[in-house]
């Protein structure tokens, strides 16, 4: 439920007239507290050139906005521009860690990922120095779930393969068994990890005409929820014993590191398909390529590896039952926007001393 709320305030900050998600207090420090050089209250750092403009404007309607410029981060460049800020909107995925805070320096109190996964931060860190972080779950939600769909049904149903085949002048559908795959309809579909993200692919998978959903969290999540989505919470070996397709969902941690090995794939039905749109590391990519190669299961669609970049020449790539993208989850301009928007609403409330939107911790 809470969630819930989390997710439409949210939603409605990224869509409202700007200046009225403006903490009050903030807007007083900006008539009191001003800078020397632009009369501004706070200065703020945007540590990636292209965070979207949305962003970027609700920043400058109260403080200086000073922008990393290179792509890839630079990480001189980064720390150097870090020096004397107030407040960070972090537009990447560069490591957020002691070395980025220490070159800040102690005046630094609010900090958001535009994101919603913060594996690349310090949060020991962060929460030691007091500083609070932002991030941005919820926004990005639909943008991922469409996505984990498409998976479903590219891996599933062989998109990979099949275009391959006319690449190679291998077309031969005058065999009927030619190029079958898995069907969605009546299947049971697991989830580790069923926050926000998962719940949106459940829903949207609800239109495909699954039997039912099983998941594996730490807690169980609300009865309504559950009733919602069909779904039941089980341990980890029932979820990969009974489910049709596996999609990981949950954040990267000690504890889900490389929790998808060679032991967790033996353990998965051989017409499994399993789906990673939550980060690369929680999958153990060698025991996958060895579990895709000899078919010990049938297919998975990745829109993360580890490393990402994956190099062109992994084997990963070599396989016909492995649909690779290159982490587009939330990559879609609307998402994009809220995603600035949100990130910069909690950096603004964080300098303001107010509760951000959406806290990391
Ligand atoms: O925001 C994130 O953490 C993502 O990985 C989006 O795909």
């Amino acid at each position: 439920m809470l969630n819930r709320f989390i997710g439409l305030s949210a939603t409605i900050a990224a869509r409202s007239s700007r200046s009225g998600f403006l903490p009050a207090s903030l807007l007083k420090a900006g008539n009191q507290n001003k800078t020397m050089s632009t009369g501004k209250a706070f200065k703020v750092l945007v540590t990636h050139p292209e965070v979207p403009q949305e962003g970027i404007d609700l920043l400058k309607e109260n403080c200086e906005v000073i922008l990393v410029n290179s792509v890839p981060t630079d990480r001189a460049e980064l720390l150097q521009k870090l020096r004397g800020v107030d407040g960070v909107l972090w537009g990447g995925h560069a490591a957020l860690n002691a070395e980025a805070l220490d070159a800040a320096g102690p005046q630094l109190k609010s900090i958001s990922t535009m994101s919603a996964g913060i594996d690349y931060v310090d949060v020991p860190e962060l929460k030691k120095r007091k500083i609070p972080l932002g991030h941005t779950p919820t926004v990005l939600n639909t943008a991922v779930a469409d996505l984990a769909v498409g998976l479903v049904i590219a891996a599933s149903r062989r998109f990979h393969e099949g275009r391959k085949k006319i690449d190679n002048d291998q077309w031969e559908n005058y065999h009927l068994n030619w190029l079958l795959g898995q069907d969605i309809r009546d299947s049971t579909v697991g989830f580790y990890g069923f926050g926000g993200i998962g719940q949106a692919i459940a829903k949207r998978l609800g239109g495909f005409d699954i039997d039912r959903v099983l998941y594996t969290t730490r807690r169980r999540v609300a009865k309504d929820i559950e009733e919602e989505y069909n779904a039941k919470k089980v341990d980890f070996d029932t979820l990969l014993a009974e489910s049709d397709f596996i999609v990981i969902a949950s954040p990267l941690t000690k504890d889900t590191e490389g929790v998808f090995n060679a032991t967790a794939f033996n353990k998965m039905k051989e017409t499994a398909v399993l789906v990673n749109i939550a980060r690369g590391k929680i999958v153990n990519q060698n025991d996958l390529y060895e579990a895709l190669k000899c078919n010990r299961i049938f297919a998975a669609g990745l829109d993360v590896t580890d490393p990402e970049p994956l190099s062109p020449t992994d084997k990963l790539l070599t396989l016909d039952n492995a649909v690779i993208l290159p982490h587009i989850g939330s990559a879609t301009k609307r998402t994009r926007a809220d995603m600035a928007t949100i990130a910069a609403h909690n950096v603004l409330r964080g300098l303001a001393g107010e509760p951000m939107l959406s806290p990391a911790y």
